[in-house]
């Protein structure tokens, strides 16, 4: 069983405040807070995978170009039984131009954070692997 691939965006603002999302009640996960996306599905780009996302969980739209990969991360997942472990790709980019207003279309939450601030709020593992590329990026 190949890899699941996961695309994440960290959508920068004028002010430098990176937008995150509270992951709803009754999914994995639950609860944590993670950098908006989901899974790459069959045939896409993970670019192409991340506008659609976005566009989904936020409405907002993203040309495919201006994503700047910028991180990953993997780990093995326990399913339940019979299903096997299988392993989980994250892939981040960061984007700062969009059009339209993020909305939690999905549910969950959203707030818009400082690096600093991110580090405080409890994460997604993964995503926290992230944050700190995400930071090295920005200049630690
Ligand atoms: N962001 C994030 N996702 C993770 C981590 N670990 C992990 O297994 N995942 C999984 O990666 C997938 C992310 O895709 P998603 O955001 O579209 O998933 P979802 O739960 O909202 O929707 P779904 O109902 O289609 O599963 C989920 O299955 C999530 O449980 C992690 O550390 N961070």
């Amino acid at each position: 069983m190949p890899p699941l691939l996961v695309v994440a965006g960290a959508l920068v603002n004028r002010a430098g405040l990176v937008l995150m999302h509270r992951r709803p009640p009754g999914k994995h996960l639950e609860g944590l807070w993670e950098f908006p996306g989901g899974k790459v599905e069959i045939g896409e780009t993970p670019p192409a995978a991340l506008a659609r996302e976005l566009t989904e969980e936020l409405g907002v739209s993203i040309c495919d170009s201006a994503f700047q990969p910028c991180g990953f991360a993997h780990e093995m997942r326990d399913f339940s039984p019979p299903q096997p472990p299988r392993g989980i790709v994250l892939l981040l980019y960061s984007c700062r131009i969009w059009t339209g207003i993020p909305a939690p279309l999905e549910g969950g939450e959203l707030g818009w954070f400082a690096i600093r601030q991110i580090e405080s709020l409890e994460l997604a593992p993964l995503d926290r692997v992230l944050l700190g590329q995400l930071r090295a990026g920005f200049g630690g």
